[in-house]
């Protein structure tokens, strides 16, 4: 019988991954939805004594549209990266009952972003704002310089591992751009809202570094508006557009008001030079917005402001 298995090419050469067994898997508590898929609290305690690794791990929702081949491309993506500012991956788990895999990854105790800035927003000055945002430009330099696009960078999707580290996570929509394209263009418009979007994302459906750096540009409006809900780009767009337009003309009329260089309001006590950063990574063309490597040297200098 000419089993498929043995025909494999690689069977043997499959890259040495930590495999989690389903049993010593503790479950603790419901962490968050990401893209279609839900991410858990366990404990991994093969020694039954509560000494185990806290770990976060996901697993696909069966009811999402997201396939199998997504969940795959997406541990294989996060798999493959070793970064400081890039949630780390651990391992994957089989569970045999549900014939699926699980995603094992490192636990960040604060969580998202969105979270920690209601909780702390308080002690939370200008300046570590700055480290933030710094934090998550050299985790997309380092995602570029792989050659992927994350397609989803937003507040919701940073993690907190610390009151000064913070990290990039949820890559389940990010694609690798192939060699010789400068960008990516995506079937189907996505389920995620367009008002992390660069324009062209939104009316060609094209995703870029540079459609990257406009959804920084976003983020930096999230961090410095402390994520706070009433100021939310979401909110903000649709107060301008109008709480009667549904989608999917919400999009069209969104791309209108960019088009005619209406952008979102600098936040309250925003310094200058960040807003202007932000105008920046605004740049209907998207050659005409700064690289990773640019903003990080921006944000740098605006660093250098507020220590005096
Ligand atoms: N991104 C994205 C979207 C999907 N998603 C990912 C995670 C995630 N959360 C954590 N940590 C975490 C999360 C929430 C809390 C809350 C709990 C309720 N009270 C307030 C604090 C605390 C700690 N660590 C992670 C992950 C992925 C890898 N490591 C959660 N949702």
């Amino acid at each position: 019988k000419n089993d498929g298995f043995w025909r494999r090419p690689n069977m043997f050469k499959k890259q040495q991954q930590d495999v989690f067994e389903e049993r010593y898997l503790r479950f603790i508590s419901i962490l968050g939805k990401g893209n279609f898929g839900s991410v858990e609290l366990c404990r991994y305690d093969p020694w039954g004594d509560n000494t185990g690794d806290l770990v976060a791990v996901k697993e696909l929702q069966s009811n999402k549209q997201a396939t199998v081949a997504d969940f795959q491309r997406e541990i294989q993506t996060i798999s493959s990266l070793h970064c400081d500012y890039i949630v780390k991956y651990k391992g994957i788990c089989y569970s045999t009952g549900r014939l699926s895999t699980k995603l094992v990854m490192e636990y960040l105790p604060y969580g998202s972003l969105i979270g920690y800035m209601e909780k702390h927003r308080q002690n939370v000055c200008t300046r570590r704002l700055l480290l933030f945002a710094s934090q998550i430009c050299k985790g997309m330099e380092y995602l570029q310089s792989m050659r992927y696009v994350h397609r989803d960078l937003a507040a919701r999707n940073i993690l907190v591992a610390s009151d000064t580290l913070v990290k990039i996570a949820d890559f389940g929509l990010t694609k690798i751009i192939p060699v010789d394209k400068e960008y990516y263009r995506v079937t189907q418009p996505g389920e995620s809202p367009v008002f992390w979007y660069a324009p062209e994302s939104i009316s060609e459906l094209k995703f870029s570094h540079k459609s990257d750096v406009w959804s920084f540009g976003i983020v930096l409006h999230e961090l410095f508006s402390y994520c706070d809900i009433s100021r939310n780009p979401k909110r903000l767009c649709i107060q301008k557009i109008g709480s009667y337009v549904q989608s999917p003309s919400m999009a069209i009329h969104l791309v209108n008001l960019l088009k005619d260089n209406w952008r979102l309001p600098a936040p309250s006590q925003c310094p200058p030079k960040v807003h202007s950063i932000m105008m920046q990574c605004w740049e209907f063309n998207s050659e005409d917005r700064p690289s990773f490597s640019t903003l990080q040297d921006l944000i740098e200098n605006s660093l250098l402001d507020e220590r005096e």
